[in-house]
């Protein structure tokens, strides 16, 4: 960001930064109810979603993959399968809707102005301050994530090839990716991608303000930290297995500039903690490929010892290279080679067996994690949403795992807590079209220890 702005005038998290070490620890157990992820499994309480809305039709073909997608979609087809997602979640787990706590927010006088300030100046539309700050809340937050048209009223803008004087935020309801909680912090995200840029503010005035999340530090303020294009870190890159072990994809998206810092951070705040043991964080090297754009779409964990991958790139002779972070409590750090991420995780005293994402056919396997196959969600320790993958999901029922409709289990929510593990199917064939699934959708603030 340019210079005149003060970005870092935030209050809370200014605030934050100025106590003492002994408040921050005090702080932090009092924040331990309100945002808490230390494993990718441990049952869930508080999610964030963003249910799409008209947002997803202001593409073009031209303009689909700059937005980021693989394709243009159609709102109305998209409804079905996100509802899906959302009415599951909701009957085991507290769902905070994005646009509901945005628009809360905006109540704030200062909260508005500031993440006005900001959107608009990040796209280069101050002009639009008046008119956006005399909305009531609920259309700003609207008008923030569908955008505002150009207005043909001067020779400039008649002749400009803008559509837009504020972009709408099309990717806005792949949660995971803006911000997410490590621990008992928030990592504001940076975006590889300035069209996702403004979703990270969002977010992060969202942390910042709202009164159920507001009350902690943030692990890795990245979100403005963005002169520098090789610092970029997205949530589908980072993989929290428990709280000494971190997965993080060097990908397209989350550079090793920014994990460097990630590290570094993480090492500060356990020292807050009082945390003296060494942890982990297996770093894979992604191939920069559309389809792999985070970690997430070759790799989640659907059970204690089970991860769905995407065997190609996790396993086989094309596989990801993957180098091992040892870090002890006096900053001393240990790189190693791993032969693979699963025996990279064995190395560090986790058993995770693969099931393969479209089961062993190559054919199958490219199919399916194209359209986000290996992208799962778990919202308790062996209970799984998925897309529809025939083959995954054969797969997944040889590996232990029983298949339940989304709409099955709308009507008899008594399926959620059998004792079996457990796949629900969300209809997600237009939803992936948008380049991602169910754990891309999902952005989880709170689970319970496993
Ligand atoms: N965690 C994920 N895999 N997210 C997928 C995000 C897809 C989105 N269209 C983008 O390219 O940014």
């Amino acid at each position: 960001m340019k210079e005149e702005l003060d970005l870092n005038k935030g209050s809370h998290f200014r605030f934050w930064d100025s106590l003492s070490e002994d408040k921050k620890a005090e702080n932090i157990k009092k924040i331990q109810s309100k945002i808490g992820v230390h494993s990718e499994i441990g049952k869930l309480r508080k999610v964030f979603l963003h249910s799409p809305g008209q947002e997803v039709e202001s593409m073009t073909p031209k303009s689909a993959s700059e937005l980021l997608y693989n394709d243009i979609i159609y709102y109305k087809n998209i409804v079905a399968g996100h509802a899906q997602l959302k009415s599951v979640l909701s009957l085991v787990s507290e769902v905070f809707e994005v646009s509901t706590c945005l628009e809360e927010i905006l109540d704030l006088q200062q909260a508005r102005n500031e993440l006005l300030d900001q959107v608009l100046y990040y796209q280069g539309c101050p002009e639009l301050k008046f008119e956006l700050s005399e909305m009531p809340s609920d259309e700003l937050a609207k008008t923030l994530i569908t955008g505002v048209s150009l207005k043909r009223n001067s020779l400039e803008s008649w002749l400009s090839s803008k559509t837009f004087s504020l972009v709408p935020l099309p990717n806005m309801y792949f949660m995971r990716d803006t911000s997410m909680v490590v621990g008992t912090r928030v990592i504001s995200s940076r975006m590889a991608s300035s069209v996702r840029f403004t979703e990270s503010l969002i977010m992060r005035a969202i942390y910042e303000y709202h009164p159920d999340l507001t009350g902690h530090g943030l692990l890795l303020d990245a979100c403005y930290k963005n002169n520098d294009p090789k610092f970029t870190i997205e949530g589908g890159d980072i993989i929290v297995i428990n709280e000494d072990l971190l997965l993080v994809g060097i990908s397209e998206r989350t550079t090793t500039k920014a994990v460097d810092a990630l590290v570094d951070s993480i090492l500060s705040a356990r020292t807050q903690e009082g945390k003296t043991e060494p942890f982990n964080i297996l770093c894979v090297i992604l191939p920069q490929e559309r389809s792999t754009i985070h970690l997430d779409m070759i790799f989640t964990v659907a059970n204690k010892e089970q991860a769905v991958v995407y065997s190609p790139y996790v396993l086989g002779r094309e596989r990801a290279r993957v180098v091992r972070i040892r870090v002890k409590s006096d900053g001393d750090k240990k790189f190693k080679d791993v032969e693979d991420l699963i025996l990279g995780l064995r190395s560090v005293g986790v058993r995770m067996d693969p099931i393969p994402c479209g089961g062993d056919n190559p054919l199958h396997q490219q199919r399916e994690q194209w359209n986000s196959g290996a992208n799962l969600f778990s919202f308790a320790p062996g209970k799984v949403i998925s897309y529809m993958h025939e083959h995954t999901l054969q797969a997944c029922e040889s590996a232990g795992f029983k298949i339940v409709s989304a709409k099955d289990a709308i009507k008899h929510p008594a399926l959620l807590s059998s004792e079996s593990p457990l796949v629900v199917t969300v209809e997600g064939s237009e939803l992936s079209r948008g380049g991602g699934g169910p754990r891309c959708m999902t952005c989880p603030v709170l689970r319970d220890p496993v």
